[in-house]
């Protein structure tokens, strides 16, 4: 795989992102990798614990908005309809690729540093466990390219958020946030020092690693059923799939692009 790194230690399977000059951020060979390291893991049968990291000074810049203009491409000549469709089917796989942390029979832990942002929270919320460092930053990056964040971060971090509110401001902000308030949101449940994220990380997964497998599998079957996930990414599929094709969104990816300012007409 070219943009995952797997190494296996004992029972530990580490998996890093490795786009280091590209802020780790996603394209679609990540995606693709993504999906394809799923059956790699769920085949091992001696895996019992996943940590995932990113390689270099941050953890994930979110979609690769360099890419984005290719990956949300369709033919001109398509009328509105079918392009909805595709972007469906679009939507609908990269929500495979990024739910993929879930579908892995074995606990995944990440491990962040530095930034997180947009497609790298809907990537995190699919881990079962997650520690940040103390210089973590998140945003919930979505609003500022023009779309609602649609594989996974509405559906397992808003709905039943005990701190709605504060989810409801940084989802229409996009505003950074720092890793206490990661923590305060559920986002994250262990705050550790910069410089012992690896260790910390290394040495939980060693207690699981210890414990019954056939337990940890059946804990994670359990838990992993949230209810109506698959419908909630699924309306949320079918909403956006009109909205990769306004000009809000292609004027927002242009701006970043360009370090310019974005316009945005009216509803
Ligand atoms: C559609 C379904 C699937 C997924 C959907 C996901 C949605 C999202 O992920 S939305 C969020 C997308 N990401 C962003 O909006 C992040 C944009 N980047 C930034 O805000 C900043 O660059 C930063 C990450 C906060 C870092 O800032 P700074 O330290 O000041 O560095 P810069 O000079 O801004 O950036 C360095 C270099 O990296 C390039 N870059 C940064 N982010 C991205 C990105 N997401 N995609 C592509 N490239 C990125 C930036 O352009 C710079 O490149 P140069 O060539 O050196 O100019």
């Amino acid at each position: 795989m070219q943009t995952l790194i797997g190494t296996k230690k004992g029972y530990i399977y580490h998996l890093e992102i490795n786009r280091p000059q590209q802020l780790n951020t996603m394209s679609s060979q990540l995606f693709q990798d993504f999906k394809a390291v799923v059956d790699i893991i769920n085949k091992t049968d001696d895996i019992r614990v996943v940590i995932l990291t990113g390689r270099g000074k941050h953890f994930c810049a979110g979609l690769d908005l360099k890419e984005a203009p290719q990956m949300f491409q369709l033919p001109d000549e398509l009328d509105q309809a079918r392009k909805s469709i595709r972007s469906y089917d679009k939507i609908k796989d990269w929500q495979l690729a990024m739910n993929s942390l879930s579908r892995i029979k074995a606990p995944v832990i990440v491990g962040i540093q530095g930034y997180c942002l947009g497609g790298g929270i809907d990537l995190i919320t699919s881990a079962d466990i997650r520690y940040c460092t103390e210089d973590a930053k998140f945003s919930i990056k979505e609003i500022d390219i023009g779309m609602a964040a649609d594989i996974g971060t509405l559906q397992r971090l808003g709905l039943q958020n005990s701190n709605a509110s504060l989810f409801r401001e940084l989802t229409y902000t996009g505003r950074i946030f720092n890793s206490q308030e990661a923590l305060s949101l559920g986002l994250i449940n262990k705050i550790v020092k910069n410089d012992q994220l690896n260790d910390e990380i290394f040495k939980l997964a060693e207690l699981i690693a210890s414990k019954s497998p056939v337990a940890c599998y059946t804990i994670k079957n359990i838990v992993t059923r949230e209810s109506n996930l698959d419908s909630q990414l699924d309306v949320m599929a079918r909403t956006n799939m009109a909205l990769f094709f306004t000009n809000d969104m292609s004027s927002a990816i242009t701006a970043f692009l360009t370090k310019g300012k974005p316009e945005f007409p009216k509803l």
